[in-house]
């Protein structure tokens, strides 16, 4: 069922619009049905903010992007899909006659609310088939958080949260399987609690949305977005940890320090104050600059994670490894023509004060395209965590033509030598439209990663590297390849 191509998409604002972007970047066609006259607006915008942010979230090889077309009814959304997300507003009537729809149509596809709290026990229970219907419950960019909880009501086959399990790993998502079916699931169960409170510190003229929200990003926030409540207090008690941290701060639980479930009363005026503030503490900034700037820093502070391997980090880590394993040709691709080693767009960050690719990034793109062909004859990560890979000794880049912001480039590879333990690649990096940007050439040597000196590489990279340089040699030289910066005389 990973092989899905087709998902049917009921409901296109913040979160189908997102769950959209994750799916075509997966190479999955989406079909939505939304009946506000705005929502193609809507929805492409957010698809801009999600290509924004891919561009700058890996450099591993994405397949193919899906396409998005929009039907006309619920019927024709889902007629041939064989998984349907429903995204509409959080209103069980709604929902139930969206349902209804649903199962005129196909009798079969499982059915995925992203609902944020509402009971699937409550949302399959007028179903004629409640055994499709499971709760996947994104986190706001659907895009870019990995969270998806899962949660089966009492009706719901539990095949489908195993497949689920499956399908939202391979589209780079941490699946969390809720075992208890309870209103609101886990995590918005503790972000309402917050939420409330903060609330409540408006109402009560205690801080401004502004302090509020520094009492989170400042301190706490920057703990959560690596380790959850549990694990930061448990290193809070210090040698004692969590039991020490009950001895102490538990009975405060108690005094309490805060009023949980009442919840103020939401009037226009007291709704109208709240808006106002964080207006204000916006600033000039609208709506989709911040989300640009959300996404930015959400995209570095998992990048940070990847380096040190925790958290979501490791969600990435693992999701650029499926996609790297994915994107090397297949053996049966045509080794014999210079390799298409990578495909990208350039990040907007990557551009500096001429407004076009720094040439730091020519390297990088290199250097990725390096690794790709290390990963073609087999020097891939398992190679390497076993003791040996290659180091790159000398670096020749020419640059030819400029390149922007979001500008499709691509890397074909041609191996100049490739023979005992030197390798010798030359890359040309291109436009999509076929105009030649750059080129590298770069020698590189196997090494021991035990003894950091040379060694022969394992017979069968061995022989993958020379039968492609023996193919490779019957191309014409690339032009270019062998020069140095001259010196006039
Ligand atoms: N906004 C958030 O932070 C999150 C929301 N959710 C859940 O996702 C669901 C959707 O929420 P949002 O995307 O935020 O709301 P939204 O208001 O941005 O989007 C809902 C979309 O559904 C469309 N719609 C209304 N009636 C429809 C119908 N009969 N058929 C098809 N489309 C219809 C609307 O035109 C609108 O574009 C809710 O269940 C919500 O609880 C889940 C996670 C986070
Ligand atoms: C506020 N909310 C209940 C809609 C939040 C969510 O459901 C998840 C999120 O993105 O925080």
């Amino acid at each position: 069922m990973n092989e899905i191509r087709k998902v049917a998409l009921i409901g296109g604002g913040v979160i189908g619009g997102g769950w959209t972007a994750r799916l075509i970047e997966n190479g999955m066609d989406v079909s939505v049905f939304d009946p506000d006259p705005e929502a193609e607006r809507k929805l492409n915008a957010v698809l801009a903010g999600a290509d924004r942010a891919y561009a700058k979230l890996t450099m591993a090889p994405h397949p193919k992007k899906g396409a998005v077309s929009f039907a006309p009814s619920i019927a024709e959304a889902v007629a041939d899909a064989r998984l349907v997300i429903e995204s509409v507003p959080e209103r069980l009537d709604l929902k139930h006659r969206v349902f209804a729809e649903i199962e005129a149509a196909n009798s079969t596809a499982v059915i995925a609310s992203s609902t944020s709290g509402i009971m699937p026990t409550e949302l399959q229970a007028e179903l004629e088939y409640p055994g499709r219907l499971i709760v996947a419950h994104p986190f706001n960019p659907v895009y870019l958080l990995p969270l998806v909880e899962l949660v089966a009501g009492k009706d719901t086959d539990a095949r489908h949260i195993e497949w689920a399990k499956e399908f939202y790993s391979a589209i780079g998502m941490r699946p969390l399987v809720c075992r208890v079916e309870i209103e609101g699931f886990i995590s918005d169960r503790l972000q309402e609690a917050l939420w409330r409170e903060a609330l409540w510190l408006l109402k009560d003229k205690v801080a401004t949305a502004e302090e509020l929200d520094a009492a989170i990003a400042y301190g706490p926030g920057l703990r959560w977005a690596q380790m959850g409540t549990m694990q930061t207090f448990h290193l809070a008690g210090g040698e004692g940890g969590m039991r020490a941290m009950l001895a102490m701060f538990g009975p405060c639980l108690k005094w309490p320090w805060t009023k949980l479930t009442d919840v103020p009363e939401l009037t226009d005026g007291f709704v109208e104050m709240v808006g106002a503030q964080c207006d204000a503490q916006s600033g000039d900034l609208g709506p989709r600059d911040l989300e640009h700037i959300r996404d930015d820093n959400l995209i570095a502070i998992m990048q940070a994670l990847k380096v040190n391997g925790w958290g979501a980090g490791q969600v990435l880590a693992a999701y650029e490894k499926a996609l790297f394993d994915r994107g090397a040709p297949a053996p049966a691709a045509d080794l014999s023509q210079p390799i298409r080693t990578l495909e990208r767009q350039v990040p907007p960050d990557w551009t500096d004060y001429n407004n076009h690719m720094n040439e730091a990034r020519y390297l990088q793109c290199f250097a990725d395209a390096t690794d790709a062909f290390m990963r073609i004859i087999g020097a891939d990560a398992d190679y390497i965590a076993a003791g040996r890979s290659y180091f790159t000794v000398e670096t020749h880049i020419r640059h030819l033509n400029e390149v922007k912001a979001l500008e499709p480039i691509y890397t074909a590879t041609q191996v100049i030598e490739g023979k005992g333990k030197k390798m010798r690649l030359f890359h040309e990096m291109r436009h999509a439209d076929g105009r030649l940007l750059a080129t590298g050439e770069h020698m590189l040597i196997h090494v021991s990663l035990e003894s950091r000196a040379a060694c022969e590489p394992a017979r069968e990279i061995l022989s993958k590297l020379e039968e492609i340089a023996a193919l490779h040699a019957r191309l014409t030289p690339p032009d270019g390849v062998g020069r140095a910066i001259g010196m006039r005389g």
